[in-house]
This record gives C-alpha cells, sequence and structure tokens, in this order.
C-alpha cells in the first residue's frame, strides 16, 4: 500500500491506461453480441398466406393459414390467422339453385382479401375441398353436384389469389389429412414420439384415423406416409351416412318404418329427444337421403315426439350398426375391417362441439352414460330455459348426438372403459383448429417434406444465448488477465524498490 504513490509518481498514466482499455474492451464485446443479434434477427418476419375452404355437409369454413416465408418446411409453422363461418346452409343444399352456392362464399372470401397483404395475394393458394354432403349429392344427382362446383369455381376464381380448384375428396382422404393437421400441430411427427389417433365427425361421414402395430387385413384402410424421414402405417376408415345427421334420418326412419298406416296422423315417439319435444315434420326430411331408403309416402307428415329415455336411446341407435359379417379377424361394424384402437386419440369436430356443450369431455365412459341419462330424461322446456341463446335444432339434437358418439367409440370404435381416457376431446391445437383443411394445405404446398429438412444445430434463442455467455466469459477472463498482468510488474517494482 506504501508503494502506491510511489507508482503513481513513476507512470501517473498506468491507470487510466487500463481503464481506457477495458472500456474498449467492453464496447467491443458488447457490439459483438449486438451486432450478433441484430444480424441474425429476421428484421421484419415476411409471411405466406393459403386458404383452404372446408365446404361439409352442413355448413362452409373458410380457413386463412400464415406462415414465415423463410421457414415452410419445420413442424408447427404453418398456424392458422383465421376462420370464416359462411352464412347459411353448406354448398350441397344449394343443388336446386347452384349460383347461389357460389354467392354465398363471397362473405367470407371478402374478408380473406382485406385480411391478407396485397401484394401477397398473386401467390397464395385456394383451394376447396368438399366432403360428405357433395359426395352424397354426387351419388343422388351427378349433374347437380358438377354444376355446384362449377358455380363455387366461377367466384373463387374472381379473387385476386392463385386459385388452385374445387373438388370433392375423398374419405381416405379426409381421415388422412386430418391425421396429419393434429399430428403436425402436436409437433410429433419430428420427433417420432407416439402419434395422434384421429376422430373427425361431421355431419353426413365420420373418420377413424391411427397408427397400428397390427396387420394390415385391408388394403383400403392402408396408408404409409414417410414424413420428416419416419415411417407410419396408418390405418384409416370414412364411414359415409354415419355423420350425426344421417344417423339421425336413419335411426329415424328406423322407427318410422313400422309404422304401416296411411290414413292417421303418424306419431312417431324417439326416446333420443327429450319429454315434450313435439314437432311436425316431412318424411321427405328424413327419407330424402341416399343413405336411407324405402319411403313408402312422400307428401305426408309426421309428428316427431320425444320420450327422453337414455337407455332406450342406446338401443336405437345401436340399430344403425351392422355387426354381422366381418370377414376379416377384427371388425369395427359393416364389416369393416378395424384393428384394436391403439395410442391417443384427438376427437374433433362434432365429437367435440357435442360433448363440450354435454360437459362430458373429462368424465369416465360410466360417468358420461348416466349423465347424458340424466339429460336425456330433462323436459324439453327446462333444456329450452337453461340455454336459452342455443340455436333450437342444435339444442334439441344433443340428447341424440351426445347418444350417438357413445355408441360409436364403444360399440363402432370399440372403445372400451380401459382405453376411454386416451380420448381427448379437442377443438383446436394451439391456435389452429383440428380438421383435415390444414393437412390438405400442408400436402398439396409440399410443406410436410419426406425426409427431414437441414435445420440449424441451435434454435435462435439458443444461438443468442450462447452467443452472451461467451461474450460474459471472455470479458471475465480480459478482466482476469489484466489483474494478472498487474500484479508481477507490481511486485517486481517492489522487489526493485
Ligand atoms: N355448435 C355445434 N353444436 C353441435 N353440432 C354442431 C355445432 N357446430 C357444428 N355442428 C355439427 O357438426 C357437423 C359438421 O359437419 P360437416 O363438417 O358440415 O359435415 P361433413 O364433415 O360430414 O361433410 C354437423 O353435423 C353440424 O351440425
Ligand atoms: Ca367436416
Amino acid at each position: 500500500m506504501d508503494d502506491q504513490p510511489e507508482m503513481k509518481a513513476k507512470n501517473p498514466w498506468h491507470r487510466p491506461r487500463i481503464i481506457f482499455i477495458t472500456v474498449l474492451f467492453v464496447i467491443g464485446i458488447v457490439s459483438m453480441v449486438a451486432i450478433g443479434v441484430v444480424q441474425n434477427k429476421p428484421l421484419h418476419q415476411k409471411y405466406k398466406y393459403g386458404i383452404v375452404l372446408d365446404a361439409g355437409s352442413s355448413h362452409t369454413s373458410v380457413y386463412i393459414y400464415q406462415w414465415p416465408a423463410e421457414k415452410e418446411n419445420n413442424t408447427g409453422m404453418v398456424q392458422q390467422m383465421d376462420a370464416c363461418n359462411v352464412p347459411g346452409v353448406g354448398i350441397s343444399g344449394y343443388s336446386t339453385e347452384p349460383n347461389r352456392a357460389g354467392d354465398s362464399l363471397k362473405s367470407c372470401m371478402d374478408k380473406a382479401r382485406s385480411i391478407i397483404p396485397n401484394h401477397r395475394h398473386p401467390e397464395t393458394p385456394v383451394y376447396l375441398g368438399a366432403t360428405a354432403g357433395m359426395r352424397l349429392l354426387e351419388m343422388k344427382n351427378a349433374a347437380a353436384s358438377e354444376k355446384v362446383l362449377e358455380s363455387v369455381e366461377r367466384v373463387l376464381q374472381t379473387y385476386p389469389f392463385s386459385y388452385q380448384g374445387a373438388r370433392i375428396i375423398s374419405g381416405q382422404e379426409e381421415g388422412a389429412f386430418g391425421w396429419i393437421t393434429v399430428n403436425y400441430l402436436n409437433e410429433s411427427l419430428r420427433q417420432a414420439s407416439g402419434t395422434l389417433g384421429a376422430l373427425d365427425l361431421g355431419g353426413a361421414s365420420t373418420q377413424i384415423t391411427f397408427v397400428s402395430g397390427q396387420k394390415q387385413e385391408s388394403p383400403d384402410n392402408s396408408i404409409d406416409f414417410r414424413l420428416y424421414g419416419h415411417d407410419y402405417h396408418v390405418y384409416t376408415h370414412s364411414f359415409l351416412c354415419y355423420g350425426k345427421d344421417q344417423v339421425l334420418k336413419l335411426s329415424l326412419a328406423n322407427e318410422i318404418r313400422p309404422v304401416h298406416t296411411k290414413t292417421e296422423t303418424i306419431v312417431v315417439e324417439d326416446p333420443c329427444f327429450h319429454p315434450g319435444y313435439r314437432m311436425n315434420k316431412n318424411f321427405q326430411s328424413v327419407f330424402n337421403s341416399p343413405c336411407v331408403t324405402g319411403l313408402s309416402y312422400p307428401e305426408k307428415n309426421f309428428v316427431h315426439m320425444g320420450s327422453g329415455n337414455g337407455t332406450k336411446c342406446h338401443a336405437a341407435v345401436r340399430k344403425v350398426f351392422n355387426d354381422s359379417g366381418c370377414s376379416y379377424s377384427i371388425c369395427s361394424f359393416n364389416g369393416i375391417f378395424q384393428p384394436r384402437v391403439e395410442g391417443q386419440f384427438g376427437a374433433f369436430s362434432a365429437f367435440f362441439f357435442v360433448m363440450d356443450f354435454l360437459n362430458l369431455t373429462t368424465l369416465s365412459l360410466d360417468e358420461a352414460k348416466e349423465e347424458l341419462g340424466k339429460y336425456c330424461a330433462t323436459p324439453w322446456e327446462i333444456i329450452k330455459q337453461n340455454h336459452p341463446n342455443v340455436k333450437e335444432k342444435y339444442l334439441a339434437e344433443y340428447c341424440f348426438s351426445g347418444t350417438y358418439i357413445l355408441t360409436l367409440l364403444e360399440d363402432g370404435y370399440n372403445f372400451t372403459s380401459h382405453n376411454w381416457q386416451d380420448i381427448k376431446f379437442i377443438k383446436k391445437i394451439g391456435n389452429s383448429d383440428a380438421g383435415w383443411t390444414l393437412g390438405y394445405m400442408l400436402n398439396l404446398t409440399n410443406m410436410i417434406p419426406a425426409e427431414s429438412p437441414d435445420t440449424p444445430p441451435l434454435p435462435y434463442g439458443g444461438y443468442v444465448t450462447l452467443m452472451v455467455l461467451f461474450a460474459v466469459m471472455i470479458l471475465l477472463l480480459g478482466l482476469l488477465a489484466c489483474k494478472v498482468f498487474r500484479r508481477p510488474t507490481g511486485s517486481a517494482q517492489k522487489e526493485i524498490i
């Protein structure tokens, strides 16, 4: 300590010089980090967009997706930016006035035009996929379904986007793309971890799709994917006519057929509707579908009367499944091959809407049956009072729909009370709706590569953290070095003095 004044006297610039060097050193390190961060941060995130119209049997939804322009091939990058519900019925409902099918899409397409940046319009692909409603219309009246598709095509082509076509997708595609969507969003494809099976319930068809390690006995039900470098053997089946609206017609027709009277008012007592529910309906509304055969008196009306009995409803719904005649080692129903269900499942669309409304999503199978039984037995007046804001058509059908869902899952697909908890009722994963549309777009834009794309070894956040850590380490080492170099000089001087 006594030597300090002497040292200072010897070299008065020593300390300021060290401070100056240290400050320069710190500024250098900070600049290095700052440059690294600024240089590597995408200054302005550029997004690309894609539009898919889901033309379902009951309604059409327009989905707008967006993704960072430079990260097309990374899983989880494409997200739903917006979803727009087209007002009115599904496009198959315009079979007698096809022009209105195209017109119905305009409000949602105008919205898409306003929210996607103008300079991206010409490169934004637009796809329309029609599902089971149009499959049925095509069976019933191919010319009408052609006209409806022409009408939607005409309207979609008037927009500044890159129109890629409007077509009826197959049930197999619907199942497969639903599976791709949930697993892409769940990020299970990159990690080759367990995948999520996909259960989709619509108004006119239902799909089941899952990875199965068991022998695939039916080629029609088997798809092989190679995604991100992993092979998947997927089982899928789509049951046309087994969407909930068509099954309602099927089970009503079963109740009507035994009533053979042409004179009296026909009253059809239905255990799947609430006690006190009474509605005049036309036979046409039940028998107008290619799923239902045997219309005897098209002009007549009938009274649809609820009796609200869960057990009887289950028995009535059960009749729409044919359990005889399986030519494979194992079947779901109607002679369709299905291996035992395996792994976790995501159940979406009407599976979710109905189970969520009934508050059954987290219950065990037995609890769900019990709750549903109570709900079905609740008088219609009380149900209406309790849910004044729910559309009456949906409200009247929840007892039936819930019973159908439990029956389809248990008696149809052979889920049991043991693996019931493997079914997760989901609407969205992150911001994006579960459904076939995202998978359809990813496939058509080649955004899911067969092999794993090359990505930087470190994500951006990890890179910055490492840079900062190294900078701090160098700084500390520098300071340490300063100290170490100072000491011997000091002691040497001391010795000389
Ligand atoms: N909030 C809701 N509550 C109950 N059911 C609903 C709700 N929203 C939609 N749905 C039903 O979901 C189903 C959707 O089917 P949709 O996709 O139109 O047909 P598909 O996929 O068979 O072509 C329809 O039965 C529709 O009534
Ligand atoms: Ca659908």
